[in-house]
């Protein structure tokens, strides 16, 4: 039996919740599908801090290193919101992503048809969207340096540092435009070269690298005006490739569009180590209520099947489990709407994993 191991890092808020989850349902796919997943757990984050000091212990490191691919859930909560920034539990997640060099986060928003009166959008705007943010995600503002809080004379000041070497921006860049390739060969080029360098650069290499992909259509969009695109014309959007900062804060937007935060799954891929997680953060306002949204946990499971193992078919039948779950009604809180059926994490999970059964006993 083909055998995969997965390290688990739960993390922080609705982390164990939905990595819970997920987990059930990873379970599920091996048994009818035929795969062994080995899973591990190792700390991250606000957790990790609590019982070893540090956010990303060594032992954590040392197991993603050894394992197929990652699972994580999310970090941070107000526990830790008052520590210095460089011993918050984010900086877990920052080190983890950099150690492993997962320098391309690929975020895929897609509405589901029935999600279509979830979103506070009007229903000819966000119907048929269905685009895909690559972020880029170890440069940038959170990681350049100086950075800090500095005293200058009397007062304090806060520095960060914008940057990007031009590799790092070329193997983002190539990275969209093969994704690109493989869709509907539109790439949106996100910057703010109107008043930054690091922008301007990026357009640069943006242009350059398009030469190699003439088959691709490329437009440049400013950030402020792609953040009001995005929700003016949804649909219209095919791949998004962007810088750091941008990338995250685009991709909450864009959560909006598909209906909750709760749906957006994510994949961080570098050259050699890959890592899932859902796009949002730890919710602390919902954590340990059993209402936290799991799909975007279990369709971050999904894409590790197929982009790190290559098991296409049980991925689709993941993908197609949770669509199914929503066309017959099941909801969690944060997309419920009148005429549904309200349910929690763990019966969202339960719909899920007997749709997964059903499915393969249809096709049996
Ligand atoms: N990847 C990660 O681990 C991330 C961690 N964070 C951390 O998470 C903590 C909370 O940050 P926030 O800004 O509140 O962002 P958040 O993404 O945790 O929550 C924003 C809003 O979305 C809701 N939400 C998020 N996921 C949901 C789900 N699965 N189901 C239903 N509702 C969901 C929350 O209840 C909240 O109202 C902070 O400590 C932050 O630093 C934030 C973003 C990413
Ligand atoms: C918590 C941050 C480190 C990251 C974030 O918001 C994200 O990756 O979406
Ligand atoms: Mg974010």
């Amino acid at each position: 039996m083909p055998s995969f191991k997965i390290a688990l890092l739960k993390g922080d808020g609705i982390g164990p919740e939905i990595v819970e989850s997920a987990v059930k349902v990873l379970q599920k796919v091996g048994k009818l599908f035929g795969y062994d997943f080995i899973l591990e757990e190792g700390l991250i984050g606000g957790i990790a801090i609590d019982k070893t000091g540090e956010p990303l212990p060594q032992e954590t490191l040392e197991l993603c290193l050894s394992s197929d691919a990652v699972l994580l859930g999310a970090v941070g909560g107000p526990k830790w919101d008052d520590l210095p920034t460089h011993k918050r539990p984010e900086r877990g997640l920052l080190g983890i992503r950099k150690a492993l060099d997962l320098y391309a986060n690929l975020r895929p928003a897609k509405v589901y048809k029935p999600l279509v009166p979830s979103s506070p959008l009007k229903d000819h705007v966000v119907m048929g969207t269905d685009f895909i943010v690559v972020r880029e995600l170890t440069g940038d503002v959170y990681y350049g340096e100086p950075r800090g809080i500095f005293k200058e004379g009397e007062r304090r000041v806060g520095i960060n540092t914008m940057r990007y070497t031009e590799d790092e921006i070329r193997r983002v860049v190539k990275k969209a435009f093969e994704i690109a390739r493989g869709r509907r060969k539109k790439l949106t080029s996100v910057d703010k070269s109107n008043v930054l360098e690091v922008s301007a650069l990026w357009r640069e290499i943006v242009e350059e690298e398009s030469k190699s992909y003439p088959d691709v259509q490329v437009e440049h969009l400013y950030v402020d005006n792609c953040a009001m695109q995005m929700i003016r014309r949804p649909s219209s959007f095919d791949v998004i490739v962007t810088g750091n900062i941008f990338g995250d804060i685009l991709s909450d937007e864009a959560a909006v569009i598909t209906g909750s935060l709760g749906m957006l799954p994510s994949a961080s891929l570098g050259e050699r180590y890959a890592l899932y997680e859902p796009v949002h953060g730890s919710a602390p306002d919902i954590a340990g209520k059993g209402v936290a949204n799991p799909i975007a946990t279990i369709l971050s499971a999904s894409m590790m099947l197929r982009y790190s193992f290559n098991l296409k078919e049980a991925s689709d039948a993941i993908d197609r489990a949770v669509e199914l779950a929503l066309e017959r009604g099941y909801r969690t809180p944060d997309i419920y709407a009148e005429g549904t059926k309200k349910v929690g994490t763990q019966e969202m999970t339960e719909v899920i994993i007997s749709l997964l059964e059903e499915l393969c006993e249809r096709s049996a």
